[in-house]
């Protein structure tokens, strides 16, 4: 099942510092969460998000999974090229009840990576082939890009920004949900509106949203 994680503030750790550690680092930074990394050796690029203090690093060889109990954190990435080190980590934090991820075993992770399209960072496309083939993912995802730059709009950027600020609003104003919906959908599809986004005033668009909202009745 594809699900969006929420991991905002809490402490993520990753062990292992080679290729799979930093693609793993990289979709962490997305978030808003305390990234650890414990390798005993690191590539530049991890080596330079924590010099410039993105992440933290313990340069430490994992031999015993203790680190769990010390650290207690909220979820395990582990991407060693050790087999059995990834298994000792993976059951362990089973035992613990705790979030894992292992890079060389899908079957026993918590979850998956899919390949991911970012828009503005206002929308995400996941493409997902069931780990049949991670290869075909990324091929797809080349594919999608280019012709989704046609479909998804900054028009549609916009138009998400308008509704995080009316949304909020109309969860407040509006107490019947239909009501709610009816007056959001108004406002999404009103021409005066989208007019002002195509000519770039979209604070004007903005109060105009904010105007429909407050006069619904
Ligand atoms: C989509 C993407 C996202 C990301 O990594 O963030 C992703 N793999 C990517 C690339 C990629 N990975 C591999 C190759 C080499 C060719 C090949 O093997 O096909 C390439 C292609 C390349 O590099 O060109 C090797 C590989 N991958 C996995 C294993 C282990 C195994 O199968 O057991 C091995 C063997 C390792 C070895 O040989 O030792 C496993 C997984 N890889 C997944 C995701 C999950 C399933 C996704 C799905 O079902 O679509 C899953 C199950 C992990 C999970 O659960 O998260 C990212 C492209 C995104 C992008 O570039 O934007
Ligand atoms: N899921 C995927 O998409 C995918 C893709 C490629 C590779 N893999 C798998 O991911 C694993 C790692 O691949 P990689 O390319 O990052 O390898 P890598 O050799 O570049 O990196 C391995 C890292 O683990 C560290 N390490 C090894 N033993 C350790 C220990 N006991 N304690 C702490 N750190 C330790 C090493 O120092 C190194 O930094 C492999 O098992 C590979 O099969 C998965």
């Amino acid at each position: 099942m594809i699900v969006d994680l929420n991991i905002q503030n809490k402490r993520i750790i990753v062990i292992g510092g080679g290729n799979e550690a930093e693609k793993r680092v990289n979709s962490l930074l997305k978030q808003n969460c305390n990234i650890l990394v414990i390798s005993d050796t690191v590539n530049s690029k991890i080596r330079k998000l924590a010099k410039d203090n993105k992440i933290e690093l313990k340069k430490q060889k994992i031999q015993d999974t203790k680190f769990i109990s010390t650290l207690n954190p909220h979820m395990i990435i582990t991407t060693t090229n050790d087999k059995k080190v990834n298994q000792k980590i993976v059951n362990e934090a089973k035992k613990k009840k705790i979030i894992v991820y292992s890079s060389d075993n899908p079957d026993e992770s918590d979850f998956s990576n899919p390949a991911i399209i970012d828009f503005d960072k206002m929308v995400q496309i996941a493409i997902f082939t069931g780990g049949q083939s991670p290869a075909m993912s990324k091929k797809i995802k080349g594919k999608l890009e280019k012709a989704l730059k046609n479909i998804i709009t900054k028009e549609d950027i916009s138009h998400i920004k308008i509704q995080k600020i009316v949304r909020k609003i109309a969860k407040e104003s509006i107490s019947a949900p239909t009501q709610r919906k009816e007056c959001l959908h108004k406002i999404m599809s009103d021409n005066e509106i989208d007019q002002l986004i195509k000519d770039g005033q979209v604070k004007k668009a903005e109060k105009r949203a904010i105007t429909i909202l407050r006069n619904w009745k």
